[in-house]
């Protein structure tokens, strides 16, 4: 195996692919460094790579052709980037490993399945079936959780409902690390994940717990300081148009009844409960279903009612205040 420095050692990369920061030396690994001796190139595999994954209708193939290849040789999309320029090569195993993630790409599993890690803020969490895979949208969600408890001096004690990969509450135990953080997952498929995802944080302020999110934490009651939730919320007819999320997407983490807010009236309640007054509920939902998160909260005796856009100006997180 050839190893390959960024800071020189065989070479250097272009300006764009080193970025303006100074950084530690990388090491790129190639198992040969000429195409003729490879048999094949990293880009001509790319090229074949995203053209198979376009013909199966995956939305931006040569992406998903540079994040699979990055799987297989251990680097990230920019380092696959650069290794195109260089014209590098690709040994023999290293090919039929990419082919093999390809075709499972092209049956329309999604990449966070294929590679097995979704990454969520500074995150980079194992998912697989059985769990939500988690999306760039609930990133919202767990800024604001996390900048809530960052203004709360003390301890202040969160709490994740349908924790699922456990994204939004390491996302909250990690960055507010005096916070005391609680995982709440009831799905025995998904729950495996939380663990393991935990386990693998080590966060000492970070406690999973198998419960349904109706009745979970009694001890905390009137003791929290935010509930953040993405709970299931698509509506029962509305069953999703991709194959990644209709297929393997676990039901329990989609859908939400008739109108989707099955879960959010349930969670409404309970966070009423466990949350103490000037406390914080944050619940992501679906851009139509801004109005009728408002209601159920105010229903459920919840105030300052604030509704928060994504990136693409759709409103996707309602947050409210004890
Ligand atoms: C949309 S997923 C969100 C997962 C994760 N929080 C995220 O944002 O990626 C909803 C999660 O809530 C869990 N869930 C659904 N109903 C629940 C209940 N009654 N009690 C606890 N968890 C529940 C599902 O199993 C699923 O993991």
């Amino acid at each position: 195996m050839v190893l390959l420095h960024s800071c020189g050692v065989r070479g250097r990369l272009p300006a764009y692919a080193r970025g303006s920061r100074p950084g530690p030396c990388v090491t790129f690994p190639f198992v040969n460094t000429s195409r003729e001796a490879a048999g094949t190139g990293v880009r001509s595999a790319l090229e074949r790579g995203a053209a198979r994954l376009a013909a199966a209708g995956i939305p931006d193939p040569m992406v998903d052709a540079e994040l699979l290849l990055g799987h297989v040789l251990g680097l990230g999309r920019g380092a696959v980037q650069a290794a195109v320029v260089m014209d590098r090569g690709l040994g023999d195993e290293d090919a039929a490993r990419f082919a093999g993630l390809v075709e499972r790409r092209m049956r329309r599993e999604p990449l966070q399945h294929v590679t097995g890690v979704a990454y969520f803020r500074s995150l980079a969490l194992a998912v697989g079936p059985g769990v939500f895979v988690p999306r760039p949208e609930t990133e919202l969600l767990a800024g604001l959780a996390v900048d809530h408890l960052l203004g709360v001096p003390g301890q202040p004690v969160a709490v994740d409902l349908g924790s699922g990969s456990g994204a939004i509450a390491l996302a909250m135990a990690s960055e507010a690390p005096h916070a005391r953080v609680f995982a709440v997952e009831y799905s025995p498929a998904a729950y495996p994940w939380t663990l393991r995802n935990a386990r693998a944080a080590a966060l000492p302020n970070l406690r999973t717990v198998f419960d349904d999110l109706g009745r979970a934490l009694p001890e905390l009651d009137g003791r929290v300081d935010v509930v953040a939730s993405n709970p299931p919320y698509v509506p029962r007819a509305a069953v999703p148009h991709d194959p990644e999320v209709r297929l393997h997407d676990p039901e329990a983490a989609l859908y939400g009844g008739e109108d989707g807010l099955d879960a959010v009236r349930v969670l409404a309640v309970r966070a009423a409960r466990l949350v103490r007054p000037g406390g914080l509920v944050a619940i992501e939902h679906g851009e139509e279903q801004s109005a009728g998160v408002r209601a159920v909260l105010e229903g459920a005796g919840w105030h300052a009612v604030a509704h928060h856009r994504d990136l693409t100006g759709r409103d996707r997180v309602t947050t409210a205040l004890r």
